[in-house]
């Protein structure tokens, strides 16, 4: 019997279905991403493992215990199951210590005010604790939350694109504080997201959804590798439309650019990147424009350059 265990939940609105039969499997401590557009059911996924959702088929378990849905419960949803959305929820007349305390207030005193010490230390917020929400960043709102999602040590936290409202380096940033503090708490992790470099900061174990549907699960190197929809494969990168084929991509990486031998193009825009150049380049017969690398920074906008490719590294989607 594994630790937290989802049998073929499915979801309808309206009759439009938002959660094809969705299963999965989770032992304690174990980190997931779920990654998918905007639209793909990820929030709906997580509120009926929070038991916050009524699903329309299917059981979630918590160590063999079927986690009840709001129709099955007074009082939905379970401290041991905690979803932290991107709106913080924040009490806005209370300090950042009161905000977790509160969390508390049914738990022996002495328990309480040491459980909040060591989460403001832990996440960096002792010299804020006596600040309202309005006084803090972004990046410091989203800690409280996690704060007092922490509070009552839920066994599995699910994240809703907690992070969508920092910019990249916060994101980062917390995310890698977070990790250590998930793994010292022994804590059961599932985060959804839309931005798979996101996600991959945090775990490898991914499950990538689209249209309510599993796309694929895996490691990023079998995704990346061996992707089996367009969805999967432009997660990683662009992907360039093999002219006369009719499913056939390749990636700008693995595509040669040379000053002879293949298809003939020429160089309609050219950014500077960290490794390499990345070059917008038309194709002459076919017209179509791909995206390519020019690791040695050698071509130039206007210039005629020949593109060939390993066919070993052509993708079949
Ligand atoms: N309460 C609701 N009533 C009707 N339709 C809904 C409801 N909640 C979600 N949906 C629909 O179900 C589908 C999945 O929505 P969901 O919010 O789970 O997706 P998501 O992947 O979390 O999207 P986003 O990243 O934009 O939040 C969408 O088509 C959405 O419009």
């Amino acid at each position: 019997m594994s630790y937290f265990s989802i049998s073929n939940i499915s979801k309808s609105y309206d009759s439009q279905l938002a959660l094809q039969p969705f299963s999965l499997e989770l032992e304690k401590g174990q980190f997931l991403a779920i990654v998918g557009e905007s639209g793909s059911g990820k929030s709906t996924l997580l509120k009926i493992m929070a038991g916050l959702e009524v699903q329309d088929e299917g059981e979630v378990f918590l160590e063999g215990q079927p986690i009840l849905n709001p129709n099955q419960k007074i009082v939905s949803g379970y401290d041991e199951i905690r979803l932290i959305h991107q709106n913080f929820h924040l009490y806005p007349n209370s300090t950042v210590e009161e905000n977790i305390s509160r969390q508390l207030l049914h738990y022996e005193k002495i328990y309480a005010k040491s459980r909040v010490d060591d989460l403001l230390q832990l996440l960096g917020l002792t010299a804020f604790k006596d600040r309202f929400p309005r006084q803090l960043s972004g990046g410091q709102k989203q800690k409280v939350a996690i704060g007092k999602a922490m509070a009552v040590e839920p066994d599995i936290l699910l994240l809703d694109e907690p992070f969508s409202s920092l910019d990249t380096i916060q994101t980062h940033h917390l995310i890698a504080e977070l990790k250590e503090i998930f793994r010292d708490f022994g804590t059961t992790v599932i985060f959804v997201t839309h931005d798979l470099d996101d996600a991959l900061r945090l775990t490898d174990n991914l499950i990538i959804l689209q249209k309510g549907k599993v796309a694929q699960k895996g490691t990023s190197q079998q995704l990346c590798e061996k992707p089996k929809t367009k969805y999967v494969a432009q997660l990683f990168s662009p992907i360039n439309k093999i002219p006369e084929t009719k499913s056939s991509f390749v990636r700008p990486a693995d595509v040669k650019v040379r000053t002879k031998g293949g298809l003939l193009g020429h160089v309609t825009d050219s950014r500077f990147l960290v490794h390499y150049n990345s070059l917008q380049v038309k194709l002459k017969e076919s017209g179509l424009t791909w995206e390519v690398d020019d690791s040695q920074r050698k071509y130039a906008v206007g210039e005629r350059v020949y593109l060939s490719w390993d066919d070993m590294k052509v993708m079949s989607l």
